[in-house]
Order: structure tokens, then sequence, then C-alpha cells
């Protein structure tokens, strides 16, 4: 319970969970938005800075939250990326510069952890990623120039003490946020190779699956045929095909076809699931059932499926099948047992259909 309450908040803030660039760059906006409220509270506390650079502390943290607004609800993630990071280098760094200390404060810790989330949030976006580093590097000394040409325009520490507790808070603060994006480098990571694991698995899925139907396609014959013969278990196969379906086709529609091979399916479906076999659309409307029953076992499961599908209640009547089951021998190989189940599938199309041949 308390989880899922966990999970409800987290998605509610940083969004879907199978968008990790999205999810972690959330994460890290409202974790500056803390960052900054913080810093100007411990600043102001202090008076560690003067009240124009606690302003825009607080005001930089308005900001971001509005850029958490629009990436996370209004689906401005791309934009919101760079705007944050545009806010963060031309506006926080040098307003950090000149209202904490300039080369004496902590400013130099801030482009660090700047330069750690363009590197780690901007993977994807190579020469944005490569300038942004660049840009980290080289604003010390544009800022150093300022400093040096208008020394009046920086904040200066009134105690050494005091600069010295700046630098402590900022250096712990920074320090987390590394470990925030670390863990959030290794948290996208995690979520991206699940993200994979799941869209293999459903690939992997639909690759066997017929799409109309549901049921298993031809491909999983071969392997399934291996297995059971492995397992040297009683099987059987049973080769089911639908009579005179181009007549439904042609007198009903297309569509109306495609509803009674899915009621056929589902009946299909059904006796596999019941008796732990498998159901296979082998093509149109041709199936295999593979059941681990003996011939005569099976015998039986089909009347009743066949009876099930007398009574299904389909628009214009019902419709019949007609079925070949073989069982399978310790020298039949799969090709073997197609071949007998095909055969005596024929002899029942052959003997007047909506029938079942052993
Ligand atoms: N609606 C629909 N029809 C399909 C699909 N796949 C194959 N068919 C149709 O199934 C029909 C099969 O016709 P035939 O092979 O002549 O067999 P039949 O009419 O059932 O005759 P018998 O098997 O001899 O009783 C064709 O008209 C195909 O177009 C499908 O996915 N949906």
């Amino acid at each position: 319970m308390r989880k899922r309450y966990r999970d409800t908040t987290l998605e509610w803030l940083l969004g879907d969970k199978d968008k990790p660039f999205e999810y972690t760059h959330h994460a890290v906006l409202l974790f500056t938005v803390f960052l900054y409220v913080l810093a100007a509270s411990v600043n102001y506390y202090f008076d560690l800075a003067n009240i124009y650079n606690i302003g825009l502390q607080m005001f930089i943290s308005l900001m971001v939250v509005v850029i958490w607004y629009l990436s996370r609800w209004k689906n401005q993630f791309q934009t919101m990326r760079f705007l944050f990071i545009l806010v963060i280098v031309l506006v926080s760094i040098p307003a950090n510069w000149v209202g904490n200390g300039g080369s004496d404060g902590p400013t130099y810790l801030l482009i660090f952890g700047s330069l750690i989330y363009i590197s780690v949030s901007f993977k994807d976006l190579g020469i944005f990623r490569r300038l942004g580093q660049l840009f980290c590097i080289i604003i010390p000394i544009p800022l150093m120039v300022l400093e040096k040409l208008h020394p009046e325009l920086i904040f200066k520490y009134g105690d050494p003490e005091l600069k010295q507790l700046d630098l402590l808070i900022t250096f712990i603060i920074m320090a987390v946020f590394s470990i925030v994006m670390m863990g959030s480098l290794s948290t996208r990571f995690k979520l991206e190779r699940h993200k994979a694991e799941r869209l293999a698995e459903k690939l992997r899925s639909l690759s066997e699956k017929d799409y109309l139907t549901g049921l298993y396609n031809r491909r999983i014959l071969d392997k399934e045929y291996m297995a059971w013969t492995q397992q040297n278990q009683v099987f059987s196969l049973a080769l089911l095909d639908l009579d005179h379906f181009k007549h439904q086709n042609d007198q009903w529609g297309h569509n109306y076809g495609d509803e009674i091979l899915k009621s056929f399916s589902a009946l299909l479906q059904e006796t596999a699931s019941r008796n732990k076999g498998l159901a296979i659309r082998q093509g149109g409307e041709e199936f295999v059932l593979l059941l681990p029953l003996s011939l005569d076992d099976t015998y039986r499961e089909l009347k009743y499926l066949a009876e099930s599908f007398r009574t299904t209640d389909l628009a214009h009547g019902p419709v019949t099948f007609s079925a070949g089951i073989a069982e399978n021998t310790a020298t039949d190989n799969q090709n073997d047992l197609l071949k007998r189940a095909d055969k005596l599938m024929y002899q029942a199309k052959d003997a007047g259909r909506n029938r079942i041949c052993r």
C-alpha cells in the first residue's frame, strides 16, 4: 500500500518510468528547486550573500518550478531541457559569481555541478553536450576579467569564517547533487534496460502469436514439437480445417469470416488450456491442436469441441470443421506426424466434412 502510494507520487512528480530521460530530468529539476530554496535560506540566515543574490536564487527556483511544470505537464521536455541549462549557465552561474564572493566563493563548485549535469543529461545530444561542456570550462575566464575590471560589483565576505561556511555548505550540496546525478544515470540505464527487455519480450511474443486470433502461429510448432518429444510424453496432433469457409467469406464478407475465426480460436484455446496443450493457427482457416493426450482422448476432446462450435451463436448459423488426429510415435518426426494428420483431415473432407478422422 505504502509502495503504491510512493509509486503514484513519484509518477505524478517525475512522469512515466518508461521515458527514462524525462523521468530523471524531472528528478533533477525538483532537486535543483530544493537546493536553491535551501541555499537561499542558508545565505539569508548566515548573511552569506547580498539580498539581491538571495532574491535571484528564489527567482531561479521559481523558474525551475515553471520549467518542471511545462516539461512534466505540457509535453515540452526537449525545449525545457535546453531552457534549464540556459538558466543555469547564463543566469545562475554569473549571478552566483557576482553575489557570492567571485573567484573567492563557491561558484567553481556550481560550475562543476553544471558540467556533471550537462554531461549526464545531454548524453543523447552530442554537439549540444560538447558546447555545454566547453561553456562550463571557459565561463570562469570572462567572470574573472569582470572581477578584475569591476571589483566593486563582487560581493565580498565580511568574515573569513563565513566564506569557509559557504564553501563547505556548497561543497556538501554539490557532493549530494553529484551522487544524485550518478544515481540518476544508473537509474536511467536500469530503466532503459527494463524497457529494452520488455520490448524484446513483446517482440518475441508478437513473432510467435497470430495477430487476428491471438493463438500461436506455426513458428512455435517446431520448438514445441522438439520439447514435447524430449519429454518422452504421449501426445497427439490434431489438424482442423473449417468447412466451406470461402463460402462464408463470399456470402457474408471478410469481416464476418474473421469473426468466425476468432470464435473458433477461442474454443481451441479453451481446449488447449484445459488440457495443458497448445492451440496454433497454421494459416488461413487451418489450425493445429497439440494435446498431451492419447489418440482416443484427443478424439473425445475434438468431439466436445465440435459440439461447442456447433452451438456457438454465430450470426449466420453454425459452421463446422473437419479434422484429422495422429498420435506421436517413437519413430515419428514432426513432418511425419503432420503428414498423417493432414491425410486424415483430407479423408474427413472427402467423406463429406464435419467429421473427425483418426
Ligand atoms: N476472413 C478471413 N478469411 C481468410 C483468412 N485467411 C484465409 N481466408 C480465406 O479462407 C478461405 C479458404 O478457402 P478454401 O481453402 O477454398 O477452403 P474452404 O472454402 O474452407 O473449403 P474446404 O476447406 O474445402 O471446406 C479463402 O477464401 C481465404 O481467403 C482470414 O484471415 N480471414
